[in-house]
């Protein structure tokens, strides 16, 4: 199999929150590890575990207390804000459990409308229409979010999360409020944009059935990464 480039990767990453009192928590304890282009990488764990953590600082939302993360070789504490927010505007592409389309913008706008954040100038149109393709909402484009089901309203917030072609797409708990099917066909979606796509995208999850669909899967447990099952058991699980 191919060696694929890593995107992202943590070296002994720590995340230390402070609590009143004067004392703090470590939620992130010495994590290392690393995400490589056009997989779907599931970070999977309990509530509580520190995924959503970890995914803000993968997605260069927040920064670790103590150790490195890397965006491209580059370490995300030695740029400026500024840099981070470029990063984060242009290459990266963000989906959140409670879906957030905004309600009084049809389907067509609400992708539209972050190609703009994203200073994505021509031919937005033909990209909106394109990434509503993929996720199979082409019909529903002039519909209002409210019109739509849990799970279409889902596929459009990843539509727009990979209309500006962002480099990784975030999902944390993307299946959280969606039933077992509806969530099962996201992961699929996510696992097509991957392959067609070339996107690289992350997600969290507690739902161990959909552990089989991630090319990578990190599991984390109380701040520490209990296990790991990468490219090597990926050749295995093909060739059963
Ligand atoms: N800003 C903060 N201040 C103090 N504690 C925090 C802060 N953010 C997170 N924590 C604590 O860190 C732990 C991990 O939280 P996190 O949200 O990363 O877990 P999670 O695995 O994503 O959980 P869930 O699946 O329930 O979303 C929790 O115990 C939480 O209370």
């Amino acid at each position: 199999m191919e060696e694929k480039k890593v995107i992202i990767s943590t070296s002994a990453l720590t995340r230390k929150f402070p609590l009143a009192g004067g004392s703090e928590i470590t939620v992130l304890n010495g994590i290392d590890v690393e995400i490589e282009e056009g997989t779907l990488t599931i970070l999977k764990g309990r509530s509580g575990s520190g995924k959503t953590t970890l995914v803000n600082i993968l997605s260069a939302l927040d920064l670790p207390t103590e150790g490195k993360v890397f965006f491209d070789g580059k370490e995300m504490n030695a740029m400026s804000e500024h840099q981070r927010e470029e990063l984060r505007r242009y290459h990266m592409g963000y989906i959140f459990q409670a879906v957030a389309l905004v309600p009084v913008m049809n389907v067509y706008e609400n992708v539209e409308f972050s190609l703009r954040l994203a200073g994505y100038g021509k031919d937005r149109k033909e990209r909106v229409e394109e990434c509503l393709k993929k996720v199979g909402l082409v019909k529903r484009m002039y519909h209002m979010p409210e019109e739509l089901s849990g799970g279409e309203q889902q596929r459009v917030a990843i539509a727009r999360a990979l209309a500006h072609k962002p480099k990784v797409v975030f999902a944390d708990e993307p299946t959280g409020a969606l039933d077992t099917d509806n969530g099962l066909l996201v992961v699929k979606l996510f696992k097509e944009l991957v392959e067609h796509e070339g996107v690289t995208i992350v997600m969290t999850t507690h739902d161990p059935s959909l552990m089989e669909l991630g090319d990578a899967v990190f599991e984390i447990e109380d701040g520490v990464i209990i296990g790991r099952n990468d490219d090597s058991l990926r050749r295995i699980g093909k060739n059963i």
